[in-house]
């Protein structure tokens, strides 16, 4: 039950990420500021106090890639609490920072992510996972409306689905495998949406079996269910996947964030219902002067200056 690395999209597949995979977990990044800071990386990004699971800072030659990395490698970045609510602050960070165009999510080397946390969960009553709406806080994810890319390198458990993540994954030592939330025997049935959106992923043949048996699928079968979007060498992998944010970060803010949302009702409603929806915000690119300048731009032969506006 490993996931992948994954780079690479502009819309989601589950929402938010598009991935890249690889064939092993590229080696850590160091925090940027240190020699061997990523490529590109212009410093830690901090809102509030600093982070205990994440690496949170920019990357991209202008800094127009917002990049977190998970943390919490004792337990393989279990998606603990503290873990969610620190992903929480960080994408709210680089959602309203105006320089941030995509954001990409990666693991460590052995893990992307190995699912919810479940020694947390082990005690939990319905009173307390009712009451104090339980995982609901993920769907942050979900709604980030800036272009999400996972880069999933290692155990990928539960993630793509769960975290609505659109990811490219590589192969972790050899068990380059993506797992669904295992219904059985850990859990009576996966909570964060694993059967709704897995199942509209890779379709319901495959999503009863991943479900049912818990059993891993491969980076390719991954990437030929259209799960993942790219798999790529491990070392390769982040690279890919901050260029490929980098690129989505060259456009238009404004119509990105448009067109996102247009993919994204492919996805949760119907084809009409959708169909309006694409409409509507086709229309309003109208009301954009980066659709007069894109347009403006080709007819002139020139690069396109986008403002955001
Ligand atoms: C959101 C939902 C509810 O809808 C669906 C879910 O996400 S349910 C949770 C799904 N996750 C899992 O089922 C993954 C459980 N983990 C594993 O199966 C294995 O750890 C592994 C296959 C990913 C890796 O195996 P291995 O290399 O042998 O490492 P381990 O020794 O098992 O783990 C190392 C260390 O990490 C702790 N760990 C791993 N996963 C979790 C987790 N999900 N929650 C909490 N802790 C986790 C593991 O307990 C080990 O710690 P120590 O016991 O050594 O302290």
């Amino acid at each position: 039950m490993s996931l992948a690395r994954a780079c690479a999209c502009t819309h989601g597949l589950t929402h938010m990420w598009h991935s890249l995979v690889c064939s092993r977990a590229p080696p850590a990044r160091p925090p940027a500021g240190s020699r061997s800071a990523p490529r590109g990386a212009r410093g830690q990004r901090r809102a509030g106090p600093p982070f205990q699971f994440l690496q949170v800072q920019k990357a991209g030659s202008k800094g127009s890639v917002g990049l977190i990395r998970l943390q919490r490698p004792q337990a393989l970045n279990a998606l603990c609490e503290g873990l969610m609510a620190e992903l929480r602050r960080a994408l709210d960070a680089f959602e309203a920072d105006a320089q941030v165009g995509a954001i990409v999510i990666t693991g460590s080397d052995k893990a992307f992510a190995a699912g919810a946390d479940i020694k947390e969960m082990q005690g939990k009553s319905f009173q307390q996972c009712y009451g104090g709406a339980f995982l609901a806080g993920w769907d942050r994810v979900a709604t980030v409306r800036k272009p999400t890319i996972a880069a999933v390198n290692g155990y990928a458990v539960s993630v793509p689905v769960s975290l609505r993540a659109l990811c490219r994954v590589p192969h972790a030592r050899g068990r380059d495998s993506w797992r669904s939330p295992p219904a059985v025997p850990i859990t009576p049935s996966p909570g964060a949406g694993g059967t709704q959106r897995l199942t509209r992923a890779v379709g319901k043949s495959l999503a009863m079996e991943m479900v049912l048996t818990g059993e891993r699928i491969s980076a390719a079968e991954a990437k030929a269910a259209g799960l993942v979007s790219k798999v790529f060498p491990v070392d390769k992998l982040l690279d890919a996947a901050i260029s490929c944010a980098e690129k989505i970060a060259s456009n238009s803010k404004l119509v990105v964030a448009m067109a996102k949302e247009s993919v994204n009702a492919a996805f949760e409603t119907t084809l009409a219902e959708g169909n309006r929806t694409e409409k509507r915000l086709f229309y309003a690119t109208f009301a954009t002067d980066d659709r007069k300048e894109g347009m403006t731009a080709f007819v002139e032969k020139r690069k396109a200056n986008f403002t955001d506006s």
